[in-house]
């Protein structure tokens, strides 16, 4: 399956069409070699997508009632699982992840967001109230009050690396569900899930021009033209919190909304009445699943002094033995890892488990694998405690109290995710509202309702994703006032 773009309802060959000739390798991030090519989408691929978009509002599309939008997006949810085994070969020969973690989160969480939003838009109800027409209005009696949502219109979906189908289809399945047409831009780094679903879109009859896939790079590119494009009516957008503020920018010039999902520094707390030995196994997979590679990852990791030394050898004995995991996404993100590993050490910081670069004899030596590190002993206020690395580590240290734990775990401009471990029960429900993220699991991580609020506070992004949540940012609430008389 070779990346292309697919816009009004036609996979452009990257050299037909209104595309240039220009396309950029792919990586493969397990040996480091080229797999193929990908079409990088020019300013007038971007334009002719937009267009597609617009002119779907106006035809069967942007009349379907919510029962065929329901339907359609079942029909994806079911062509992405009659092809599951093609979605999980080109989600892992993208990122290099393990097979297990692409078969048991990443392809059935895109089959089941389609399917929760199919499911959610049954549940929606709209506000009425019964209101007293003032005399000072000209008139007396009632009015009725009611409201009806509007889709936003063109909708632009750009998305990440880590997750790519998961966080991609996060987005386009609830802006479709509300009504609208979409324009979506995957990572450079991860076109060809993206590809496999535009086929799915194709062949499940979704409208022509409802659902449109540009590839390319961000910055000055495929991304920048479409974030930055009058003729998008909102932006959804999950990565790096650096690039919320250059779409913001590009999106201030025609007052665009935003949905942002963008980076953690997470804390996990660890009270000593936890069960320890779950909060090191579930630490063990905060920190390192998808080698850190995932916005909710653990990095900074609170442990009560009194079994800070248990937790500490427990956490690096688990981490020493992990194997089987992925490479970072790419040769730069590796190096950026590696520097914060180097920057840790320079610091004074104890490497308790990992800090380097693994061997393993074969053809993995050629990509972009980084050991998972535990580290202990930075001060607060050092960078690699402070600033996103978004890899396989995370650094532990010690707290007397609660308060204390709670000032550790608010003090970073970020705040999407925490984890509190816990066996009192009034604690946990005492800490878990005063630690400023949007989400907090207790004795849990990434346990996911797709129902409940999704996002993050400062740094960390604008809004919240997931059930009525999205389905509100992805529609206008319009009021409608009728008289009714007396
Ligand atoms: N969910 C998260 O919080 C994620 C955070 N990151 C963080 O971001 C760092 C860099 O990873 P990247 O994949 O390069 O993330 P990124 O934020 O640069 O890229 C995410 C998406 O935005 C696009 N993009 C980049 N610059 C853009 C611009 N100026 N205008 C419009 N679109 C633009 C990219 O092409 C990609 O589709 C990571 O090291 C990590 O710290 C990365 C991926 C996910
Ligand atoms: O929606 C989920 O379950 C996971 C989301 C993860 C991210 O947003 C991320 O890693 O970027």
């Amino acid at each position: 399956m070779k990346p292309a773009h697919y816009v009004g309802g036609a996979f452009l060959a990257p050299t037909g069409g209104t595309e240039s000739a220009e396309t950029f390798p792919l990586t493969s991030p397990v040996d480091g070699k080229e797999r193929g090519q990908v079409p990088e989408a020019t300013r007038e691929t971007v334009d002719a997508a937009v267009a597609a978009a617009r002119s779907a509002l106006r035809g069967p599309w942007g009349s379907a009632s919510p029962e065929e939008r329901a339907a359609t997006l079942r029909a994806v949810a079911e062509g992405i699982e009659a092809r599951f085994e093609e979605f999980v070969d080109a989600e892992v020969a993208d990122t290099g992840k393990p097979r297990e973690l692409a078969s048991t989160v990443d392809i059935p969480r895109a089959a089941g967001n389609f399917r929760a939003y199919a499911d959610l838009l049954y549940g929606r109800a709209g506000d009425s109230y019964t209101t007293a027409v003032p005399g000072w209005s000209g008139g007396k009696g009632q009015a009725l009050n009611y409201t009806v949502r509007r889709p936003l219109g063109v909708v632009a979906v750009i998305s990440p690396w880590n997750l790519p189908l998961l966080l991609l289809t996060w987005k386009v399945a609830p802006a479709l569900a509300a009504g609208n047409a979409v324009v979506a831009k995957p990572s450079e780094e991860t076109p060809s899930t993206a590809t496999l679903l535009a086929e799915v879109m194709h062949d499940a009859g979704v409208p022509e021009g409802a659902f449109n896939l540009v590839h390319g790079h961000g910055a000055g590119g495929a991304g920048e033209f479409l974030s930055s494009h009058p003729g998008v009516d909102a932006i959804a957008f999950t990565g790096a919190t650096s690039t919320g503020s250059a779409i913001m920018r590009g999106a201030a010039d025609h007052i665009t909304p935003v949905s942002f999902e963008l980076g953690g520094k997470n804390p996990a707390l660890v009270f000593a009445d936890a069960d320890l030995e779950a909060a090191m196994e579930g630490t063990v997979r905060s920190a390192f699943t998808h080698s850190g590679q995932i916005c909710l990852c653990t990095e900074r990791v609170y442990v009560e002094r009194s079994v800070f030394d248990r937790f500490v050898e427990g956490l690096g004995a688990r981490a020493r033995k992990l194997s089987g995991y992925g490479p970072m996404i790419s040769a730069e993100h590796r190096d950026k890892v590696l520097s914060y590993y180097r920057l840790a050490k320079d610091e004074g910081a104890t490497v308790v488990a990992g800090g380097g670069v693994p061997a393993f004899g074969d053809e993995r030596d050629g990509g972009f694998y980084v050991e998972p590190t535990v580290l202990t002993g930075l001060p607060h206020d050092a960078r690699p405690v402070r600033e996103e690395i978004f890899g396989p580590v995370c650094h532990v240290a010690p707290f007397d109290t609660e308060e204390e734990a709670v000032a550790l775990a608010n003090d970073s401009r970020y705040g999407l995710a925490a984890t509190v471990w816990t066996s009192d029960l009034s604690r946990a429900h005492r800490v878990a509202p005063r630690v400023e993220t949007g989400i907090v699991w207790v004795n849990c991580w990434n346990l996911r309702d797709l129902r409940t609020p999704f996002g993050g506070v400062k740094a960390s992004g604008i809004g919240r994703e997931g059930g009525e949540h999205s389905l509100d940012f992805f529609s206008e609430p319009v009021n409608i006032c009728v008289n009714i008389g007396e």
